[in-house]
């Protein structure tokens, strides 16, 4: 066992090759579908993203389909990501999108949502509508859209919950109806299903949606998942475990001393590795193991991403046969498990 000043974390994460890259669904392209259908009576998009994973969580689909409309990109959870909230990547972060607004949110925190609140009345007062100004919210599955939505109508009106929220991806499938947010000016604001990326394109990228909740948990082994937050934390701060375990680079070794101080026991007393898994990458999604951002942010970050996009340069076919043979193997890898 190494103490935290002799430590040496993983530079590299060994397991990938078993993660899958996609979690593009049904409801994901019929919402895109009505998203672009709706375009055209809407004067702005508020496109969330997680500020854990800035890049991660970026859907180019976005900016490919719903495109000629103001767009104000909000990344939520900035409580999730407060140690790494510094002035300068908040700077960098602003820099990739200028000229377009650019606002870091905690649902929770009133100043926050009035700012969101401020630049949408900004909008509406310019477009002057007789019939009120419609908005759209878009984003990932579960980067925050309706608990930001119930904060702008909770500021904005001062009236409770509308939107369903919780901590799966996939909670909101209508789209259509629109919510008030603000009286004068009057806005409205659709609330929209969470879209995913067609073809994810890296594993690592994969582990971090998957760490902070942007795809179903069945998807990716809670072991490895949590090996992959193991990975991150010790480049971070290896002590952000140290109630359970020294620093290690060794999955099962933290699992089994953390199984044996919370109680999560199986048959016999043996330890439960794969809910002491699920157990801590939950505590991390609410902030309880290091609020840190997982994404490297520096000023160039979001170039180098769009120009290993266009270097993938694949075609909608090519994607939709990734996808398909991606599902199988995947399917008969469990069926082998299994
Ligand atoms: N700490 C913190 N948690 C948040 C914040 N915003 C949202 N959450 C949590 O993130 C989870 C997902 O939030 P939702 O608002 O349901 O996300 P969504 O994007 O509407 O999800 P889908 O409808 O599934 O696409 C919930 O558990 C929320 O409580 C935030 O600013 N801070």
């Amino acid at each position: 066992m190494a103490s935290t000043a002799s430590f040496v974390p993983r530079t590299v994460f060994p397991r990938l090759d078993s993660i899958i890259k996609s979690y593009y669904l049904g409801h994901h392209k019929a919402g895109l579908t009505k998203m672009r259908q709706l375009l055209s009576s809407v004067e702005l998009i508020i496109e969330c993203r997680d500020y854990r994973v800035p890049l991660s969580s970026r859907n180019p689909m976005f900016e490919k389909h719903l495109i000629g409309r103001e767009r104000m990109i909000v990344y939520t959870k900035r409580d999730l990501g407060a140690e790494s909230l510094d002035q300068k990547t908040r700077e960098n972060i602003r820099r990739w999108h200028a000229p377009q607004k650019v606002l870091f949110t905690d649902c929770k925190t009133d100043n926050d949502i009035k700012k969101v609140i401020n630049y949408a009345k900004d909008i509406a007062r310019a477009v002057d509508s007789l019939t009120g100004t419609r908005m759209m919210l878009t984003g990932m599955p579960n980067v925050g859209k309706s608990s930001l939505l119930n904060a702008l109508r909770r500021v904005g009106m001062h009236k409770g919950k509308v939107a369903i929220t919780g901590g799966q991806p996939g909670v909101t499938r209508n789209i259509g109806t629109t919510v008030r947010i603000s009286s004068d000016p009057s806005i409205l604001l659709y609330d929209t299903p969470g879209v995913f990326i067609p073809y994810v394109p890296n594993e690592s990228t994969m582990l971090k949606l998957a760490l902070v909740g942007c795809v179903k948990d069945t998807l990716i082994d809670p072991v490895t998942l949590c090996d992959y937050l193991l990975f991150r934390i010790n480049m971070v701060n290896p002590s952000l475990y140290a109630a359970y375990h020294p620093p290690t680079n060794n999955i099962t070794e933290l699992l089994t001393a953390t199984a044996l101080q919370t109680g999560r026991l199986g048959k016999g007393g043996v330890p439960d590795i794969t809910a002491t898994a699920i157990w801590l990458i939950q505590r991390y999604r609410i902030g309880e193991l290091g609020r840190f951002i997982l994404d490297d942010v520096d000023a160039d970050a979001l170039e180098r991403r769009i120009e290993e996009e266009s270097k993938e340069g694949m075609s909608a076919n090519q994607l939709r046969k990734g996808v398909k043979a991606e599902r199988a193997a995947h399917r008969a890898s469990k069926a082998n498990i299994d």
